[in-house]
């Protein structure tokens, strides 16, 4: 896949291009709705022969409309989503600077620069995609826009039990602590990338040593707790339990340290440094303040336990 940066205004000129299939959103998550709205480009692209294409912003719009912080936190931050773009098979990524300039685009400029401007001689996008200053582009008004140059594609609303698939969904999900039916809704377990880092080196001790991981950029954590997980370390996964959390135990409430840690099993060795994944199975309770190192550690064995019988039922649901 090739990787494009735009920004606006562009000097490309459309013969540059190869005739594409494009697919429009920010398609934080790349979740199954998202999924369907790229293999529809993609499909489009394999019957005409042309190449497709996908066509994101960077940052989110929102810090730049004001609406959200300056940093938003994602669920498939910029590398994971291109990761996962690749993996779908798509030619080009498109990711274009979203800044004042590029959002106080008129629809109808937006169209002619970003799309024929391209050569795409066919968009995708959701039902409910918008385009153009203030969002005043719809499904609706592609077809004026288009000026004939290209067709397109409204992608019907993908739901699951009556409730749209979104970004907003899954986030909101993740906050509960709900990974499972995050994972519903992505079409795979929620990721994070990461590096090993040092940690306090007091799990060694207390019989669990703990992977601690720096996650390699903002992602959109789940709600504190333990979790049954599985971690790539050098291209091998390994089941494990994981803590997202403060560490009540040890740590003053005062200056709230987040770690992310991980308890491998069946695993020693010296990975700092490594570059770890991490898939998140189920959480399994609330992170809570123990009286002591006993109590912890008679816990983090019944966490092991509950996700030992997590995993070995999926296997025998055949789901592993
Ligand atoms: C499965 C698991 C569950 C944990 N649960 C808690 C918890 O409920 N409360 C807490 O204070 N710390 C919890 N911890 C974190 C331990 O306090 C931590 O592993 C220990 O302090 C070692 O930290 P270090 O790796 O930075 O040395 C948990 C760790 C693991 C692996
Ligand atoms: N459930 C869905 N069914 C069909 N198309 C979808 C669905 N969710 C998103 N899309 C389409 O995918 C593209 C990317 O959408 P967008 O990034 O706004 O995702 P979203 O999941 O709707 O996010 P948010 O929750 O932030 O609104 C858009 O073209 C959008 O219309």
């Amino acid at each position: 896949m090739e990787v494009m940066m735009l920004r606006h205004p562009h000097n490309y000129k459309k013969e540059e291009f190869e005739p594409m299939a494009l697919a429009l959103g920010f398609f934080d998550g790349v979740h199954k709705g998202h999924q369907q709205v790229m293999l529809s480009a993609k499909k489009t692209a394999e019957e005409k022969g042309w190449k497709s294409a996908v066509m994101t912003f960077d940052p989110h719009p929102s810090v730049v409309l004001g609406r959200k912080h300056r940093h938003i936190r994602h669920i498939t931050p910029l590398e994971e989503k291109k990761r996962l773009i690749q993996e779908m098979g798509i030619d080009y990524l498109f990711i274009v600077r979203f800044t004042s300039d590029f959002a106080a685009l008129e629809p109808q400029q937006f169209v002619d620069q970003f799309i024929i401007g391209l050569n795409a001689r066919h968009v995708t996008a959701g039902f409910d995609y918008t385009y153009g200053r203030l969002g005043k582009g719809t499904m609706d008004t592609l077809m004026f826009h288009s000026r004939g140059e290209f067709t397109y594609t409204a992608v019907q609303k993908l739901a699951i039990d009556q409730e749209k698939v979104s970004s907003t969904k899954i986030r909101e999900l993740l906050s509960e602590g709900l990974v499972r039916d995050a994972s519903d809704l992505l079409g795979r377990p929620y990721r994070l990338h990461g590096t090993i880092i040092h940690g306090d080196k007091r799990g060694r001790k207390i019989g669990f040593p703990t992977a601690n991981i720096e996650p390699a950029d903002d992602y959109f954590l789940p709600m504190t707790g333990v979790y049954a997980v599985k971690i790539r370390v050098q291209d091998e996964w390994h089941e494990g339990v994981c803590n997202v959390g403060y560490r009540p135990t040890f740590k003053s409430p005062d200056e709230p340290v987040l770690s992310i840690e991980v308890h491998i099993f069946h695993y020693s060795g010296d990975i700092y440094g490594e570059e770890v994944e991490v898939d998140w199975f189920i959480r399994l309770r609330g992170e809570q303040k123990f009286n002591g190192i006993e109590e912890l550690t008679a816990q983090i064995e019944r966490d092991k336990q509950a996700a030992v019988q997590f995993f070995d039922s999926k296997r025998l649901d055949g789901k592993s």
